[in-house]
């Protein structure tokens, strides 16, 4: 007789999808990590909505982040992510992908922690830098050494992303290798609530 279970096992996107329940999964890290890519990919796996907050942004300005940045500076900026961020969370599940200083920024990372589980997409400068190098439309890179800028925002922001539910090494591997490990990641981390909360 054939063997038909492992025919019947479900996938590892429905196994994901089934325990994350209504919860939102929220990207976060800095420019280049694959926030936007990566998101899009595990909600296409897991038959949920993607939103990405920068462009959300962008819509409802209808600017482009350096123009706002440009024409009402980094503060404005932060305060409207903040409201946006918020919004986006209220309803769930969908993935979402946020901006790099999103979880950065105390009252977004509240947003954030309140709204569902974190992910940080852990890279290391080599690779951001090869990622991002070739476009210039991120205002904070706009600068004499951008690679140097880089590497500070790293020192500065490194131990704040730390404080994600889950970190995911990303790396110059196919984008499918990096969506499966988060959502086995996902998996781990509510298996392991469920335990610690009996
Ligand atoms: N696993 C991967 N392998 C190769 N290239 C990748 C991978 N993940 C992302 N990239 C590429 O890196 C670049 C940056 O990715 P992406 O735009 O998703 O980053 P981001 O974290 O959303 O950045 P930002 O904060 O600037 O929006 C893109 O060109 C993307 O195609
Ligand atoms: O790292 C940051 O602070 C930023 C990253 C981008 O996603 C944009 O949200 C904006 O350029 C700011
Ligand atoms: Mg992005």
């Amino acid at each position: 007789m054939t063997d038909t279970s492992s025919l019947l096992a479900p996938t590892l996107a429905e196994r994901t999808r089934a325990i994350l329940g209504r919860r939102n999964l929220i990207l976060v890290g800095l420019m280049g990590a694959g926030k936007s890519v990566i998101g899009r990919l595990v909600a296409q796996q897991l038959g949920l909505p993607f939103i990405d907050t920068d462009t959300e942004i962008e819509r409802v300005s209808r600017m482009t982040i350096s123009e706002l940045f440009t024409a009402y500076g980094e503060t404005e900026f932060r305060a409207l992510e903040t409201r946006v961020v918020k919004r986006i969370l209220r309803s769930g599940p969908k993935v979402v992908s946020t901006g790099g200083g999103a979880f950065i920024n105390d009252k977004t990372r509240r947003q954030i922690e309140r709204g569902g589980i974190s992910i940080w997409l852990h890279a290391d400068l080599e690779v951001l830098w090869e990622r991002v190098n070739k476009r210039d439309h991120r205002p904070l890179l706009k600068t004499e050494n951008p690679k140097q800028t880089l590497e500070k925002l790293m020192q500065d922001r490194y131990p704040v992303y730390a404080r994600a539910d889950i970190t995911i090494n990303s790396r110059d591997v196919r984008k499918e290798v990096i969506c499966a490990e988060v959502l086995e990641a996902v998996i781990t981390h509510l298996t392991d609530n469920r335990k610690s909360h009996g």
